[in-house]
């Protein structure tokens, strides 16, 4: 296509030479006589080049430059001066004019700047081209941008850095090192470094905080800049935020442990997902199981898990306290709201503020805590007793119970509007005999424990010992098997704990089938009970210790068989 020409001048015979010369070299050329004429093409076409003379009556040629520079930024305009006034020239060179040339106009000058202009043309419109599709590749990538000056300033971040470095607009112009204040101090070093050096460097898979609630991964790569001419002019910072990838590799790989739990088993690996992803919702969470099965460590790893971690987690065992007690502890007191109430004191809910409240037992609290208990689930605000201001609370509640609160409920003994406030999230435990894979890495882990504790040098148990493990059906569960090495490594003076050094009771149950019918199981059960009962003289902490089981569950058990004196 022909470059296109506009010239500008009120003098016909002018405007008529710019013409001829102009066409013949193969330009296609169009006139206007005053501004106002030239405003009008301006608005129509869109001009290679513009001359226009200096000046066009009552406007100037610079009055033409402004609107050209305002419709064709891109558009060079070359000055035709009449009178050789640098001044006039050098003003209008200042506001953008590409050259000026002056009259009369010899043909060859006016061609060569012709040329000039076009190649000038061609190559701002090729830069801005560029300037325009590195701008989109820039706001669009997903990955972050970070671009300093060789004085370590920042001069540019995309929408993408913003959002993972937590930049404001003001930080453009700062130090990276302070704009990037939130990062990992690796990050900036790295920057820093590549600044210094003219290299590339790489960190794969660093951990930040930027984000406040939540652990962040990150991959980091820099590079220099370099001018045309090979001079260091600054580094760019690319950032890939990896981590949800991080995330779910995470879950997928096997999970040995969680916090302070051990376990590798299936049923493990689904709790340690279900956990993930409770850390951080505020939802209320009810964790059921047998006694024994690890309730109490959930609650520690949800709460060390989640965005309350550096807040207090406040354990209350709802059944050792009486119901007065129970009521005064969690809610707190005014003075003398009832005997013995000396002194103003606040309840476990305000003291577990901001962070996390762990009402274990949970079944076995009274109607009247019940319902105080389910306008905190409902309000989020408290009431110390004897006081009729309500505070409110911002806490996250985590009860547990190895009773059965669906039967309670039907049964009358718990208020089915709790229930239903409590289970929003339920996170059943397995006993352990449904995860007797997990035995091993159990065992392994208390040994670890009680040569610590005790200063042994306990190496493992014996082959007979493992099978007998996982022959047996633990209905004290974890805290049995605890219970039962505690034994075991007080009876043992060898490297490898044998059966002889387990208890006797326990020993006894060895030939009868593991595989009994629930029946035969219970049967089992009442057995044992009686067995520790007489053993201990009928002492029940002690018997209930024999059994590796708690006082409350051996309360529960002897209940249920209906078994006395
Ligand atoms: N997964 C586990 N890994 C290691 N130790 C465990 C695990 N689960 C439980 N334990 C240990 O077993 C014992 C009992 O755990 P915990 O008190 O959490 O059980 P619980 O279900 O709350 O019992 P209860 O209902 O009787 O209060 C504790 O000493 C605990 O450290």
């Amino acid at each position: 296509m022909k470059p296109k020409i506009l010239v500008i001048d009120d003098e016909k015979s002018l405007r008529f030479t710019f013409q001829r010369f102009l066409s013949d070299e193969g330009y296609e050329v169009d006139t206007a006589a005053d501004y106002q004429e030239a405003l009008l093409r301006i608005g129509q076409e869109c001009y290679d080049v513009v001359f226009s003379d200096i000046l066009l009556g009552d406007k100037t040629g610079i009055d033409v430059l402004r609107a050209i520079k305002e419709q064709i930024p891109l558009c060079p305009v070359i000055m035709v001066t009449g009178y050789p006034n640098i001044e006039t020239a050098s003003e209008a060179l200042r506001l953008g004019a590409f050259d000026y040339i002056s009259k009369p106009v010899v043909k060859k000058d006016l061609l060569q700047v012709a040329r000039a202009a076009i190649k000038y043309r061609h190559v701002a419109e090729e830069n801005e081209r560029n300037r325009i599709n590195l701008e989109a590749v820039f706001s669009s990538v997903g990955d972050g941008l970070i671009i300093v000056d060789q004085q370590g300033e920042l001069q540019r971040a995309n929408e993408a850095a913003q959002r993972i470095f937590q930049l404001d607009e003001e930080v453009l112009g700062q130090p990276y090192r302070e704009a990037l204040s939130n990062c990992s101090v690796r990050s900036c070093d790295l920057l820093q470094s590549t600044l210094e050096t003219g290299r590339q460097g790489q960190l794969e898979r660093i951990e930040c905080d930027h984000s406040p609630n939540s652990r962040q991964v990150l991959t980091l790569l820099t590079s220099p800049l370099v001018n045309a001419v090979g001079e260091a002019i600054g580094a760019v910072l690319v950032t890939r935020d990896e981590t949800r990838i991080d995330k779910l590799e995470r879950s997928l790989r096997k999970r040995h442990n969680f916090h302070k739990m051990v376990g590798a088993s299936n049923k493990m690996q689904e709790l340690y997902c279900l956990l993930d992803d409770l850390a951080d919702v505020p939802s209320t969470v009810l964790i059921t199981g047998e006694s024994g099965t690890g309730k109490e460590l959930v609650a520690e790893a949800l709460h060390k898990s989640g965005v309350r971690h550096n807040k207090p987690l406040v354990k209350v065992n709802c059944a050792a306290l009486s119901d007065t007690l129970l009521e005064s502890e969690l809610f707190g007191h005014v003075r003398g709201s009832f005997t013995g109430a000396v002194k103003d004191r606040i309840g476990r809910f305000q003291k577990a503020e901001g962070g996390t409240i762990f009402l274990d037992e949970i079944g076995d609290i009274s109607h009247k805590v019940q319902l105080r208990l389910l306008r905190v689930l409902q309000e989020r605000e408290i009431e110390r007793i004897g006081e009729s201001m309500p505070t409110k609370v911002d806490i996250r509640i985590v009860a547990a119970t190895n009773r059965n609160l669906a039967e309670m409920v039907r049964q009358g003994s718990f208020r089915e509007d709790l229930y239903y406030r409590l289970k929003v999230i339920t996170i059943p435990l397995p006993p352990l005999r449904e995860r007797k894979d997990d035995i091993p890495l159990l065992v392994e882990h208390m040994i670890d424990k009680l040569n610590g504790t005790m200063g042994k040098e306990v190496t493992g148990i014996s082959q007979e010992v493992a099978e007998f493990f996982q022959e047996y059906n633990w209905p004290g569960n974890i805290r049995e098997l605890e219970h039962v090495m505690e034994y075991a490594f007080v009876r043992c003076r060898q490297p490898v704990v044998a059966l002889g050094h387990l208890p006797e009771d326990l020993l006894a149950t060895k030939d009868q089938n593991s595989d009994a019918s629930p029946q035969v199981v219970e049967e089992d059960e009442v057995q044992s009970i009686c067995k520790a009962l007489e053993k201990t003289a009928w002492n029940k902490a002690k018997a209930a210790r024999l059994l590796g089981i708690d006082r409350k569950t051996l309360y529960r058990k002897l209940a249920k068989y209906e078994i006395d004196a």
